[in-house]
């Protein structure tokens, strides 16, 4: 677990929306425009490709001090000994990710009401992802949107850091922000965009303007 988690601009990756270019480059450019923290969501690529990524990944951002997070998969955040996991309600059960990843690693969980952000408070997770905030066409299976005012009643109860994240781009984040979220999660916004560094320093410059 970590005091000092940075938040604010949380990259998701998608290799099916990155438009041909490279995880390596969309990192770079994004890690450049201002990203604080990277989660690796790939869910339709082999183990070992999926493997192979993440330990890239790792190989570009530790140097440069941005927590990785892999989604899902505890066996590749082991292997990799990335920073951390993202969990969602459907996949291990908190406990057992935090047994096999060690107490100083950053466990992240997916809440998507208000029930289950009244049962995080009863774990030691490091931040809950509020899910979805508006829905989005990069992730289907997903329940109601929480809208602002979900978001506004999770965050009146939960004492953990929060990280929004569904349909966020520039015409929103500061509504979202100013809900008192730590952060914003975003997919789209930069992976798709012509300039991922440009678009990761504008999402980066509404945040801190609103922190
Ligand atoms: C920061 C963040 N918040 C929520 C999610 C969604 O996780 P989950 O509900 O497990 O869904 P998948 O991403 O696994 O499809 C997330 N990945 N990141
Ligand atoms: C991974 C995930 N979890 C909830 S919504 C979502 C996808 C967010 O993608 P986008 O930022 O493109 O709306
Ligand atoms: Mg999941």
């Amino acid at each position: 677990m970590r005091d000092n988690l940075d938040l604010s601009l949380y990259l998701v990756t998608d290799q099916k929306l990155s438009r041909g270019r490279t995880h390596e480059y969309i990192v770079e450019q994004a890690v450049r425009g201002g990203v604080t923290i990277v989660q690796l969501r790939e869910k339709d690529v082999s183990s070992r490709v999926f493997y192979e990524l993440a330990k890239s990944l790792m190989g570009l951002l530790r140097p440069l001090n941005i927590p990785l997070i892999i989604n899902d998969r505890l066996d590749i955040a082991l292997a990799v000994e990335a920073d951390g996991l993202h969990i969602g309600q459907s996949d291990l059960p908190y406990a057992v990710a935090r047994r096999l990843m060690g107490k100083d690693k950053i466990i992240g969980l997916s809440v998507e009401n208000l029930a289950q952000a009244r049962e995080a408070n009863e774990l030691d997770v490091d931040y809950i992802g509020l899910s979805p905030v508006f829905s989005t066409r990069t992730k289907q299976d997903i329940n109601k949107p929480l809208e602002l005012s979900g978001v506004k009643e999770i965050i009146g109860i939960t004492k953990h850091k929060t990280v929004a994240i569904g349909g966020m781009n520039s015409l929103n984040i500061e509504s979202v922000m100013k809900t008192g979220v730590d952060g914003i999660a975003v997919v789209s916004a930069i992976v798709s965009q012509e300039n991922p560094q440009e678009a990761a320093f504008r999402l980066a410059s509404l945040i801190h303007h609103e922190k």
